[in-house]
């Protein structure tokens, strides 16, 4: 390839210099269709995935300025469960132009940030995939998300684990088993466990493929839905709307796991396939993959290592539904921490949830419903060791601060724990408005 020009047509500069803004070079000038109003106020303590807190809430309201009638442009979303959202890494301060970065999960080390979901990336663009709440005229809410208030979201699409999750095609499959003279493998149910086994899991691991579950996505309720008042309390969460498929393949289920041995020093992929005979055939051969659906762990990486292709990925992607993630992606830095409050953080969590005032029965949290819930979603958080790997490595005795709703947490991080010292109600309200109307800079 080397010597060709790049395809595509030049972009047009400016006389400043600039690159002027044009579809057809890919120079976009994109305009937010809204603007996040999200449960995290700030980076610190947001999750670093949607999946590990599935009771953070979100609601975005489609901007006037996109549509006159933001509402028509909603129409039918309702009737999906998952929404990806794409959206600006708003508060990354700059714009990236690093190719390697250091992913928590690689605790320091180095990969390409095409390998990652890092938020430094050269157009600063995320993409979240958030379970859809409800639509309500022209604003959707969401939850299990990874976004702080004020997001600039860029775009929505439904989630469609047919064309979404490679567990869903299935006719590369059928050809295999054709050419093999095999029989078709069972479609196997993946629908045990909750919802919140998904938790601390990249969502990767995670779709909803509805025909594996026999549970068609169905419109939600309209009596379900909340009026303006309500706002974002909205009583399903873990327990849910009933017509809303739950269950979630996991890679695990599939009786796929690296072994233990792994060391970031390998230098050869191997893909782990346990139970399965013969994971990897020959090249050349016709003998193919014997694993039925699941997602393959690619063990070594590529991490600050020459790249080796997998001996037979296009093969498997090819031929088998399933996905493949290297193994450093699975495996977190270190185990899930225990959570604790102080009994005096208990107290003032109370307070909050009552409205500050014991004894009066009014939930003065903004998106969640109780002291329950915003507990869960505190530990959920913790649980998952929020802290930059320089911060766990270097600043351990430090305090960590994080606000969550209205709740200012303070808490410590000891030896595979986190415990809630102290909870206040956060100084300044949120802003719900639109930063392009108001001038108001949200956020962090
Ligand atoms: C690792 S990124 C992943 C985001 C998305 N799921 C993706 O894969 O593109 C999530 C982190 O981005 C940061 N973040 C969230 N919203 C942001 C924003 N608007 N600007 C800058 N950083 C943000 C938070 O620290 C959060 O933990």
């Amino acid at each position: 390839m080397r010597g060709l020009e790049e395809p595509g047509p030049r972009p047009t500069a400016t006389p400043c210099g600039c690159v002027k803004p044009a579809l057809e070079t890919g120079n976009l000038l994109t305009e937010p269709i809204g603007y996040l109003e999200s449960c995290f106020l700030a980076k610190n303590g947001t999750p670093r995935q949607p999946s590990i807190c599935s009771h953070s809430r979100a609601r975005l309201r489609i901007r006037k300025s996109i549509f006159n009638n933001p509402e028509h442009s909603l129409m039918g979303l309702e009737q999906f469960s998952h929404v990806w959202i794409l959206f600006v890494f708003h508060k990354n301060g700059h714009l990236s132009c690093k190719a390697k970065v250091q992913p928590p999960r690689l605790n320091g080390a180095k990969t390409g940030v095409f390998s990652t979901r890092s938020p430094h990336r050269p157009n600063a663009i995320g993409l979240t995939l958030a379970k859809l709440e409800s639509v309500e005229g022209g604003a959707v809410y969401l939850s299990g998300i990874d976004m702080i208030h004020g997001t600039p979201v860029l775009d929505i699409k439904p989630y469609i684990a047919d064309y979404d999750s490679p567990q869903n095609l299935m006719e590369p499959l059928a050809d295999f088993n054709l050419q093999n003279n095999k029989p078709k493998p069972q479609t196997v149910s993946q629908c045990e466990g909750s919802n919140d086994s998904c938790d601390q899991q990249q969502l990767l691991e995670c779709s909803e493929p509805q025909h594996h579950c026999g549970t068609e996505e169905e419109p939600k309720y309209p009596e379900d839905r909340t009026s303006e008042e309500n706002y974002l309390k909205r009583d399903n969460t873990a327990e849910g709307p009933q017509t809303l498929p739950k269950h979630r393949e996991r890679a695990t289920d599939f009786d796929l796991e690296p072994t233990n041995d792994r060391s970031p020093s390998v230098t050869e992929e191997q893909i782990v396939l346990r139970g399965l005979e013969n994971s990897c055939p020959e090249e050349g051969t016709d003998e193919g993959p014997k694993s039925e659906y699941g997602a393959v762990v690619l063990q070594g990486s590529s991490v600050d290592m020459q790249p080796a292709p997998p001996p037979c990925r296009a093969r498997m992607a090819d031929r088998v539904p399933c996905s493949v993630v290297p193994a450093w992606v699975r495996e977190a830095p270190a185990a899930p921490l225990q959570v604790r409050f102080t009994p005096h953080a208990e107290k003032e969590l109370e307070q909050l949830s009552s409205g500050g005032e014991p004894g009066v029965d009014q939930a003065s949290f903004r998106y969640f419903q109780s002291a329950k819930e915003a507990r869960h979603a505190i530990e959920s958080v913790l649980s998952a060791d929020p802290r930059s790997v320089y911060r766990r490595k270097l600043c351990q005795d430090r305090l960590f601060y994080f606000t969550i709703d209205v709740a200012h947490v303070t808490c410590w991080f000891g030896d595979g724990f986190a415990e809630v010292l102290k909870i206040k109600p956060v100084s300044e309200p949120l802003q719900m408005t639109d930063p392009a109307e108001s001038l108001v800079s949200l956020g962090s």
